[in-house]
């Protein structure tokens, strides 16, 4: 079952060239949803469009198994939002800020503590919101998202701006607020590196298209397909013909043998034919192996 469930979503600014180009988006109920993509690759947009902060112009959007443009205010009561940067009351402190968003919201005042409690941001008493570090305004914007406690949170890049230390806080409050409150939630960033270890699902969207959508083990299955061999010999040529004896497809690429990932045994085998026959090997390694490089290659021209 789904959480979002967005058909073929078309986007213009003006009379400009698509900014979304009939993207689908099937988000599971449950689920951390990475949306992935550069800068300007139509992230916000989507997001904006999601929450009717745009107005849609082709296709459908379904959130919690309901018409947005029908049922928009329940949807929205039950999602809590960061788009860009929080807008905070500097004058105010952290408490005072979400004391206004508990009257829009209407909502218990003992939430306050509690959404305190979970950023780390119970202790900054009175220190108004104008003096708090990127990282401390980032998680106040989270607390506010937090405040009605949704079901569904749409995070535009939170960790933005963060330094190591602040994005791993930020990674393991959502991992919580997943695992313990079941809440779905997606969230976008230019890095898959950020939060591979953090979503369930993935989509990679570039210049408006979805090029990617599945979950991260289907991503990194993948991975592995992209994942290679190289072996280093001082020669090639009888090298890869030792590897083609033993029915593997290899190439060579710049003096070295390329060839798919193989079984530790087959690599085994391998290696001992080629001393057998006097074939010295300087160095066998993996090749392409992150997801980070998946990404890139996925995003390339
Ligand atoms: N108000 C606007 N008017 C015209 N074009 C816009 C407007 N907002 C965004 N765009 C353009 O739409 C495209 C997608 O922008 P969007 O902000 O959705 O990308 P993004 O993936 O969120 O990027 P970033 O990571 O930089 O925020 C970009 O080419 C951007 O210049």
């Amino acid at each position: 079952m789904n959480c979002i469930e967005a058909k073929a979503l078309t986007y213009h600014f003006s009379e400009g060239e698509a900014v979304l180009n009939n993207i689908d988006l099937n988000i599971p109920n449950g689920s951390i949803y990475g949306f992935l993509g550069a800068n300007g690759a139509g992230k916000t947009t989507t997001m904006k469009l999601l929450l009717g902060l745009l107005k849609k112009q082709q296709g459908d959007i379904r959130i919690f198994n309901q018409s947005l443009h029908e049922n928009r205010q329940n949807i929205l009561r039950r999602t809590g939002t960061f788009i860009e940067s929080p807008s905070l009351y500097g004058h105010l402190t952290a408490e005072e800020n979400l004391k206004i968003w508990r009257r829009i919201y209407q909502c218990s005042a003992s939430n306050i503590k509690e959404v305190l409690e979970l950023v780390g941001l119970s202790s900054t008493g009175k220190k108004k919101t104008a003096k708090f570090s990127l990282g401390m305004k980032q998680r106040l914007g989270i607390a506010i998202a937090l405040l009605h406690k949704p079901q569904l949170l749409i995070l535009d890049e939170p960790t933005n701006g963060l330094d190591p230390t602040g994005m791993i806080e930020i990674r393991d409050l959502l991992k919580r607020l997943n695992k313990e409150s079941g809440t779905t939630i997606l969230i976008s960033s230019h890095l898959l590196s950020e939060v591979e270890k953090l979503v369930t699902d993935v989509g990679i969207i570039h210049k408006g298209n979805l090029l990617f959508q599945g979950t991260m083990q289907a991503l990194q299955a993948r991975q592995q397909q992209a994942t290679n061999i190289s072996i280093d010999t001082n020669d090639g040529q009888r090298a890869l013909e030792i590897v083609s004896r033993n029915n593997i497809k290899a190439s060579l690429q710049n003096g070295q043998l390329i060839l798919p990932v193989t079984e530790r045994e087959v690599m085994s085998r391998l290696n001992e034919q080629f001393v057998n026959e006097q074939i010295e090997v300087y160095q066998i390694k993996i090749v392409n192996n992150d997801l980070e490089s998946i990404f890139i290659d996925l995003t390339k021209n």
